[in-house]
């Protein structure tokens, strides 16, 4: 299942809302650009201004090549690069050869910019369009024309900044509310299945190795009956900290379910993953959380094999934590790997990985 929207459609639910914000944004400018601009090619054909008329149908093609790259591709069609190139040009030549009837074009123009391309980019770029049309006004108008379009259009672009800087941290604190878990911090299931895809993608093309290890808690309801929520959901803090301590940087730490979590592993082989995991139990069962509430865990590790989906693999590691589960918990589990990644020749997986940790 892809959690991303695709561009165009309305996101089902308000975190898919919020994870395809830039995307919805882009499209729609790019589909109302090129709304308000193909019929202006015909106008300056028309009055015989060839030139602009074929600027304005490259500000088109690239605004369609935009969308088709957006719907088929998921992919932003040159970076964007393009339409700060042509609305600059298309505005400045219009105004040179139309005057006020081209100047008005450039405010949209601006605008758009800030919700285009990173900030940074807008605002160099508008730098730039407002150099450049203050001098096409002070040729073209008189002089108190110039300094009005200068001041409005600089105003308009300080405004538009204002309002797509806050936006875009509105938008930031939006997808890490969206993304991650309110107690412990940790990553939930929103972007799972994007991220599990991304590692089986650097295996299919790349033949790097990711490995996932599912951690659970064992009997964690006692901890619950017995010293109440409040403490449970210092249990789930601590051992968050606990896991995050041991991992790297690249590492990614989902919590999945209740007392579940789960750690994405990249370029990691299911040997070391496996290595991984023990360190992980012994380090929730070496100290008591709280003052004195000793607990262990039960874990499972698979490699990502060819060939296979992210359901699957994921799959694998719950069966294995099932199997952990029902051996006795406190003890890492393999996931073997799946029959036809056998027959392709790899060797198969140990299945009996599951040595106690205490002890
Ligand atoms: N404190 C707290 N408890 C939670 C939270 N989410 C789930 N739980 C509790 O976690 C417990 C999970 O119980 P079970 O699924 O039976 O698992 P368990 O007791 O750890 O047993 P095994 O996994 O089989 O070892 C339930 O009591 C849930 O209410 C949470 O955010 N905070």
């Amino acid at each position: 299942m892809n959690y991303m929207p695709t561009p165009g459609s309305l996101a089902p639910t308000p975190t898919l809302a919020v994870l395809g914000f830039k995307r919805q944004l882009v499209y729609h400018l790019h589909f109302w650009a090129f709304v308000a601009v193909a019929p202006l090619v015909l106008v300056q054909w028309q009055q015989g201004h060839e030139l602009l008329a074929g600027l304005l149908v490259l500000f088109c093609v690239n605004a369609l090549l935009v969308i088709a790259f957006l719907r088929f591709r998921q992919t932003y069609f040159l970076k964007g690069r393009l339409f700060p190139l042509l609305a600059v040009v298309c505005a400045a030549y219009s105004t040179s050869i139309n005057g006020h009837a081209g100047l008005y074009w450039s405010y949209p123009a601006a605008t758009a910019l800030f919700f285009l391309l990173p900030l940074r980019e807008a605002i160099a770029s508008n730098v730039v369009f407002v150099v450049i049309m203050a001098v096409v006004s002070f040729v073209k108008f008189p002089e108190a024309d110039f300094w009005r379009i200068t001041f409005s259009l600089g105003l308009t672009c300080l405004f538009a900044m204002i309002f797509a800087w806050l936006v875009g941290k509105l938008q930031q604190e939006l997808t890490r509310l969206a993304t991650t878990d309110p107690l412990t911090g940790c990553l939930n299931r929103t972007q799972l299945s994007d991220i599990l895809n991304s590692h089986i993608q650097m295996r299919e093309r790349y033949e790097r190795v990711s490995s996932l290890i599912l951690i659970d808690l064992d009997y964690f309801k006692t901890i619950n009956d017995q010293w109440g929520h409040l403490a449970g959901d210092r249990v789930l803090t601590e051992m968050a900290r606990r896991l995050r301590k041991r991992l790297r940087e690249s590492d990614q730490l989902f919590r999945i379910g209740g007392e579940e979590f789960m750690i994405v592993l990249p370029e990691t082989r299911q040997k070391d993953a496996d290595s991984l995991a023990h360190q992980l139990l012994s380090s929730i069962s070496a100290r008591p959380f709280l003052d004195d509430i000793s607990l262990t865990a039960s874990a499972s590790v698979a490699e990502v094999s060819q060939g296979e989906t992210w359901s699957i693999w994921l799959k694998r590691a719950d069966q294995a934590l099932y199997e952990a589960k029902s051996r006795g918990r406190n003890q890492v589990v393999t996931a073997p790997r799946p029959i036809h990644s056998q027959e392709q020749g790899q060797a198969p997986a140990r299945d009996d990985a599951s040595d106690p940790v205490s002890g």
